[in-house]
């Protein structure tokens, strides 16, 4: 069984009447991990939290989204709760929009694992303190007392990712996961997505616009395009035999783009 079945998934904006998913459907495979990519705007994110269901009060859904066989969109929002978190994760873009910006990280962390799990504060703390320490967060006790606007992009992204360790959902859902940060902090949270996923065995989607990024990480991918998927299948038939004229713009600006980075390394040399 497919760990997400989505069917004709339809989201629109009540407020503007506008269409922003039209009609779509794909799966993601047990174990697997599938990547959205697009342009800005190609409706990604919306697809993303249509299944998180955590889209603005004024946009609407349509469409069977099954999750283990279960349609998410049937829930109760009590029911979509306790969902969320223990068995669907979302890392986002932007850590410093994830956590609360008037406490401290550890404070978050703790209401978030009290939520889901019958843990006193000293069981979290030795979880939370593991799960920093295997993505290589130095001092995690020191980082549990700071702010979020005191962390860097990239340890906030790490922190997500512990909370994700010790969460041990089903599905993960990373939101460009990799964009607000340098290129050396995207690399290594790539890697530890990668770790995630093998310690974890959990499912995956990833969100991006680059897919440099993608090819490290998914098995499979689908192409958005205005609120429509135009393409999907494995990573590797997409990548060397893409049949939209969208996707063959895609990868051949991929291939540019590493084309002229290799070769400004080997004028380095
Ligand atoms: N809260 C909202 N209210 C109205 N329209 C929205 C809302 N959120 C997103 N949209 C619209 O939905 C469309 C898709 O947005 P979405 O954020 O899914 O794009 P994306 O592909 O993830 O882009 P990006 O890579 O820039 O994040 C856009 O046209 C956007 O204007």
């Amino acid at each position: 069984m497919n760990i997400v079945e989505v069917e004709h998934l339809k989201v629109w904006d009540t407020n503007t009447g506008k269409v922003i998913i039209h009609d779509s459907s794909f799966e993601v495979k047990p174990g697997s991990c599938m990547a959205i990519v697009g342009e800005s705007g190609s409706g990604k994110s919306v697809t993303c939290r249509a299944i998180m269901r955590l889209n603005k009060p004024g946009i609407r859904q349509s469409g069977t989204m099954l999750f283990q066989g279960e349609d998410l969109n049937q829930l109760s929002e009590p029911e979509m709760r306790r969902k969320r978190g223990k068995h669907l994760c979302m890392i986002l873009q932007n850590g410093m929009s994830a956590f609360d910006p008037s406490c401290v990280i550890g404070v978050h962390i703790r209401e978030t694992l009290q939520q889901h799990f019958g843990w006193n504060t000293r069981e979290i703390e030795r979880k939370i303190m593991n799960a920093m320490e295997s993505v290589m967060l130095r001092h995690p006790r020191e980082i549990l007392n700071q702010y979020p606007h005191q962390l860097s992009g990239g340890m906030l992204q790490r922190i997500m990712i512990a909370l994700a360790l010790v969460l041990e959902p089903d599905l993960i859902i990373a939101d460009e996961p990799t964009t607000a940060l340098d290129t050396i902090s995207q690399y290594e949270v790539v890697e530890q997505l990668i770790q995630l996923r093998e310690r974890m065995g959990c499912s995956m989607m990833f969100i991006s616009h680059d897919l440099g990024v993608v090819q490290k990480i998914a098995d499979d991918v689908m192409v958005m395009k205005d609120g429509s998927i135009v393409e999907r299948g494995s990573m590797h038939s997409v990548l060397t035999e893409p049949k939209h004229a969208y996707t063959q713009y895609l990868v051949s600006t991929r291939l540019e783009l590493s084309n002229h980075f290799k070769a400004l390394m080997q004028e380095d040399l």
